[in-house]
């Protein structure tokens, strides 16, 4: 099995007034690659790839801070957001049964003015940065509901309509800049990882990685295959809840990123956008099936955010 590379040329950011008879063979080749493997890499998106090294870049200078700069930014420490902000290493376990994850984030959950941010001083251009490549990833995401939408015969607004309110406090969309530490082997805990088998909790997901590698995907067969970076292509995946939406015909598969080989202290970074209804929006099985009840867009992430941050 591999992960297919779609080109994405007819709807890419700025091209508007395209007509939905003109996306058949674009819609047919997101489902497949939806339907099968659950990831599928979209090239001639729009999003450039200078655009993603310069918030890796930026991103990486803030990481590298001592932690005593970034921990006033903690997630939990914006009154209005709580998803908002620095996560630190080990602090979450995508996958609950194993150690921390060895990772760091920065969470743009917010776009309110009275976010808090490190200040530009600090750290120029870090929160106009992310701020802008979030709208980006907005941009491209609800183009791709759109072509979701199409792809099963649907109204072309049935997905987008339930995310009227990306980038404000009723809505959890997140744009995550990751920073993956040299990995000390002899620092490691039992079964640790850069990050645990999990899958995604909200619609879908765009990713891009630096070059390092390390992404793995679960294949129907069982077996982990590796989802290499691609430069110029943005990686996307179904998550969770738009498979309840889709009543398990699109698939939200299982994903976790390796260590390093031994000996190799190289770093890595990716930049993930997790696409997700808006908080009141109900999610009801799109067929009318009823395979799953109806839940609450916000309900549902609270309640995953609860298995990853664990005793917390
Ligand atoms: O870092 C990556 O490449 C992906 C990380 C991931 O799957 C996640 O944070 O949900
Ligand atoms: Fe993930």
């Amino acid at each position: 099995m591999k992960i297919p590379v779609v080109d994405f040329e007819l709807l890419k950011i700025g091209l508007d007034d395209v007509a939905d008879e003109k996306l058949n063979v674009l819609s047919q080749e997101l489902k497949a690659a939806f339907t099968e493997v659950g990831f599928v890499y979209l090239k001639n998106t729009g999003i450039a790839q200078q655009e993603v090294d310069a918030v890796m870049d930026i991103s990486k200078r803030f990481f590298l801070l001592p932690d005593e700069a970034k921990t006033p930014f903690s997630r939990g420490s914006d009154a209005n957001n709580q998803n908002h902000g620095w996560v630190s290493s080990e602090t979450e376990r995508l996958n609950p049964s194993r150690a921390g994850d060895l990772k760091e984030a920065f969470n743009t959950t917010s776009l309110h003015p009275d976010a808090k941010w490190p200040s530009n001083e600090v750290l120029p251009g870090f929160r106009e940065m992310q701020e802008s490549f979030f709208l980006r990833c907005k941009d491209l995401s609800l183009r791709v509901l759109r072509v979701m939408s199409l792809s099963l015969g649907l109204d072309p607004e049935v997905f987008q309509s339930k995310h009227a309110l990306v980038g404000s406090e009723e809505n959890g969309t997140t744009l995550r800049t990751l920073y993956y530490p040299p990995v000390r082997m002899e620092t490691v805990k039992e079964g640790q990882l850069r990050c645990g088998e999990h899958s995604d909790y909200g619609t879908i997901t765009l990713v891009f990685q630096s070059a390092e590698g390390g992404l793995q995907v679960l294949s129907r067969s069982g077996d982990f295959i590796s989802a290499p970076s691609i430069p110029g292509t943005v990686l996307i995946n179904v998550a969770d809840l738009m498979q309840r939406w889709t009543a398990d015909v699109f698939i939200s598969v299982i994903h976790r990123v390796l260590l390093p080989p031994p000996g190799d202290m190289s770093i890595r970074q990716s930049l993930a956008f997790f696409l997700q209804p808006d908080d009141d929006a109900v999610i009801t099985c799109c067929d009318g099936s009823d395979k799953y009840p109806p839940v609450k867009s916000g309900d549902y992430l609270l309640e995953r955010f609860k298995a990853s941050y664990g005793r917390k």
